[in-house]
């Protein structure tokens, strides 16, 4: 019975995929070393996924990301398929575009025609890929083209000795063939072996001219291990595989391209056909970014920039009108953000104590967001998730102050209530000002106006003496105290003016800039009258700070006093 009230929802409709046996598969032992070959189809199998193709302004757009990111194979088109791939291919190669380290590739159906017109297109170019494919899998012979197996393999047997007799045409061209059995991952793999050697007796790949045999999961129909399963079969199993370049092409259906991918590579496969951030047919290609950046976060080297995020982000959305996700796997707006109080309060700990040249090792941040331009001023957000170190974090960036612990704890009381209330994300500046509003009152009603310590041997044995001007709104207070240091002195003061019993039970002192004009934050948690209360206080003079901080911390007790009253 099914669990759903629509009667179409029916999982009966659908069959498993059928495994291969396999008991001596060699792939789950391996590990991966090394980048792959990898090339771009952006510019085709992204492009004729999209629902206004790319002009050619916007394919040179996307060509040069590509080429500034260091690939070095690039499928550029289909130029028989239309005027403007027609054109973006000749623009490429009569403007010269083509650095002498990039070979572009084109793809065509295997008819004569479509062949044709491709090698017109790539006419005058140094190197290039000619990549034909037809259709091997069952459903594709049976319902497409109502052929049976030899009637694909000669589609492919014919359209490869179509490729090859072209290309003797111009000869001034270094010319690379591939071949994708397409559909191939729902293909047998004894048929698509069968198929690649048809096209393989064509070519007569050698180690020194190899042809690139491209396995496409065309649609993805199984878990990826099934699909490496089939990599390692067809390695083991198709002819003259040292002089084959084996590339994989693997498509998103079910959420796993990049795992496919990745584990076909374990499998024997060679090269990485995919897109940037996974533009592609349906759910998209593999998504090169990705797959790149799991190497990059492994230590291995992915032979691609991607460092520049933003520029990436920027033209992928410039030539796809395709927004990326926030959450987009290694370079979302959101993949460096922490709003939970848990996750931002071990990736500050973590931040401070993490050496410039030391592995990488900080929880919550699988790498340093800097590698990809990224400032770690997005990681940490605030919102009614998180904690005290989330505030205390982003008010170290805007003041260059770290609070004290029993600061945060406090500052985080006043962020989460107005956090509960806003219900919504608390700016950096926003936590500034609370900062200010709840530990610098300016409306209290006292202010220090001046003040005068005296220090040293002095007759009754103390050590400290002050005289300090205490503003009252009204009338100018002098008041009078003596203590061990200028604090208690201070506090010594204030009690015996104001009545109120002044304890200092925390004090932090911390230099905000450097030079002549520097600045100090003093910060203090005061006993008054019972209740502790935290204030802060900024001057040039570190004494007059921590005085002003502490008239602060009097003035907050009254204030809150009176309210109560
Ligand atoms: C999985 C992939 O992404 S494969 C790449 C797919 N990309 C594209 O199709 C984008 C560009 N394509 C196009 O613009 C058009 O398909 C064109 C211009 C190339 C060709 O258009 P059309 O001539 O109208 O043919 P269409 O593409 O519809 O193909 C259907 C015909 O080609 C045959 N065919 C399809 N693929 C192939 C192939 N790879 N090799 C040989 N014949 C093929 C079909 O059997 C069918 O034949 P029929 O007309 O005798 O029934
Ligand atoms: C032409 C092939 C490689 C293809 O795009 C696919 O199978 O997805």
């Amino acid at each position: 019975m099914s669990t759903s009230s629509n009667p179409r929802f029916n999982h009966r409709k659908y069959r498993p995929f059928p495994a291969l046996q396999m008991p001596n598969r060699r792939w789950p032992s391996r590990s991966l070393k090394n980048a792959p070959l990898w090339c771009s189809v952006d510019l085709r199998d992204g492009n004729q996924a999209l629902i206004e193709p790319m002009s050619v302004q916007q394919k040179q757009q996307m060509w040069g990301l590509l080429v500034r990111m260091g690939f070095k194979e690039i499928e550029v088109g289909f130029p028989a398929a239309s005027q403007p791939d027609f054109d973006f291919v000749r623009w490429l190669i009569t403007e010269n575009q083509i650095p002498n380290d990039v070979t572009i590739q084109v793809l065509t159906q295997a008819r004569d025609e479509l062949i044709e017109r491709t090698y017109q297109a790539l006419e005058g170019a140094r190197r290039a890929v000619v990549h034909v494919y037809n259709s091997t899998s069952p459903v594709q012979r049976e319902k497409v083209f109502s052929l049976d197996k030899d009637g694909i393999v000669a589609i492919a047997r014919h359209g490869a000795e179509k490729v090859k007799s072209e290309a003797l045409k111009y000869p001034a061209t270094e010319w690379v063939f591939q071949y994708s059995p397409e559909s191939f991952s729902s293909t047998e793999v004894e048929f698509a072996v069968e198929v690649c050697n048809a096209v393989i007796d064509v070519w007569q790949p050698s180690i020194d001219n190899k042809t690139i045999i491209n396995l496409p999961a065309t649609i993805e129909s199984a878990m990826p291990n099934v699909f490496a399963d089939q990599i390692e079969w067809f390695c083991d199993h198709v002819k003259k595989r040292d002089c084959l370049t084996i590339s994989i092409h693997t498509h998103n259906d079910r959420g796993c391209a990049v795992a496919a991918a990745e584990l076909a590579l374990l499998a024997g496969a060679d090269r990485i056909e995919g897109t940037l951030l996974g533009n592609g047919e349906r759910t998209g290609n593999m998504d090169i970014v990705t797959m790149a950046m799991n190497l990059y976060s492994q230590g291995i080297d992915p032979e691609l920039d991607i460092s520049a995020a933003d520029d990436i982000i920027a033209t992928v959305e410039a030539c796809t009108n395709i927004p990326t996700h926030p959450r987009h796997p290694w370079l979302g707006e959101l993949v460096y953000t922490a709003f939970s109080g848990s996750h931002q309060d071990a990736i500050r700990k973590c931040l401070a104590v993490q050496e410039d040249d030391a592995f990488w090792d900080v929880a919550y941040l699988p790498i340093d967001p800097q590698d990809l331009g990224r400032n770690y001023q997005s990681v940490i957000r605030v919102n009614s998730q998180s904690g005290k170190g989330g505030a205390s974090y982003l008010l170290e960036q805007e003041l260059g102050i770290t609070l004290p612990r029993w600061m945060q704890i406090e500052l985080a009381q006043h962020i989460q209530a107005l956090a509960e209330t806003e219900q919504g994300e608390i700016s950096p500046q926003t936590i500034v000002q609370v900062f200010r509003k709840a530990f610098m009152p300016n409306d209290g009603r006292y202010m220090l106006a001046s003040y005068q310590t005296e220090h040293g041997n002095l007759e009754n044995g103390e050590h400290h003496r002050i005289q300090a001007c205490l503003h009252d709104g009204s009338q100018l207070l002098t008041v009078h105290g003596h203590g061990l240091g200028s604090i208690s002195a201070f506090t010594d003061a204030l009690h015996k003016t104001t009545g109120v019993d002044v304890q200092v039970v925390q004090f932090e002192e911390q230099a905000l800039t450097e030079g002549s004009n520097a600045q100090a934050m003093a910060m203090v948690q005061v006993n008054v009258a019972g209740q502790r209360y935290c204030a802060a206080a900024q001057d040039a003079d570190t004494l007059s700070a921590s005085l002003q901080a502490i008239v602060s911390a009097l003035n907050i007790a009254l204030i809150r006093n009176e309210k109560a009253a």
